[in-house]
């Protein structure tokens, strides 16, 4: 059975990742599978998702509440965070081993996150997509939502993102492109090239696909 192929669509929140997604499922002639950080998220949300510990072992959000709106000034990822990633990650694996392949959203926000993809995803054709409108508009497509209720996250995310040294295969910038036609464009590039912005880049990635494939 071959690997299945992943695109990951890395971007701030409401950059336009799931609607890429749904886009690329539909568009496409083969079965594609969504699995990425928003499906996976239901796995952890409560107590380790928030402002108050102990979020802050897994997703600390920095700001206040004002009741109906969380107002979010900064994210910090601590160890269940990390830990709840790596079982994505791997689950996503698991699926592209079956044959499927995978669309995944995605948050990069961190290097290690980067670093950890290169490591898991080895051997696969992992696509690296950016989704990248401007930060204003992602922000007013974040205030317009109507199944959130947050401010501020577009911003956050987009600052730890923008910290990484994440390589592209393709960017788009969603503020001028419909969904269907960035995911006619990722189809096309998967159907006549191969990807090449993910790779392992050092020693402390090398030392990661070991460490899981020695497991
Ligand atoms: N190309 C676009 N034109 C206009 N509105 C858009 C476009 N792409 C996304 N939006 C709007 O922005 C909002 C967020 O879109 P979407 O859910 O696809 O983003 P996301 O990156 O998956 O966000 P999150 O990470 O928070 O799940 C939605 O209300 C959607 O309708």
């Amino acid at each position: 059975m071959s690997v299945g192929t992943l695109v990951i669509l890395n971007g701030t929140t409401s950059a336009g990742k799931s609607s890429t997604q749904r886009a690329l499922m539909n568009l496409a002639d083969e079965p594609w599978l969504a699995a990425g950080v928003d499906h996976f998220w239901p796995f952890i949300f409560g107590k380790y998702n928030g402002l108050t510990p102990p979020a802050d072992q897994g997703f600390h959000w920095i700001g206040r509440s004002d009741g109906a709106t969380l107002h979010v000034d900064e994210l910090r990822t601590g160890p269940v965070g990390y830990q709840f990633f790596t079982g994505i990650h791997r689950a996503i694996r698991a699926f592209l081993d079956t044959g499927f392949n995978v669309v995944a959203d995605h948050c990069l926000w961190d290097q290690r996150l980067v670093d950890e993809c290169a490591a898991v995803f080895s051997g696969v054709d992992a696509w690296m997509v950016g989704l990248h409108p401007p930060l204003a508009v992602s922000e007013e497509w974040e205030r317009q939502r109507t199944d959130k209720q947050v401010l501020g996250m577009s911003r956050a995310v987009q600052r730890l993102i923008d910290g990484t040294r994440v390589e592209y295969d393709l960017t788009f910038d969603t503020s001028t492109l419909t969904p269907e036609a960035c995911a006619q464009e990722i189809l096309t590039a998967v159907r006549e090239r191969k990807p090449q912005a993910l790779r392992p880049s050092g020693a402390s990635n090398l030392s990661a696909a070991q460490a899981i494939h020695s497991k």
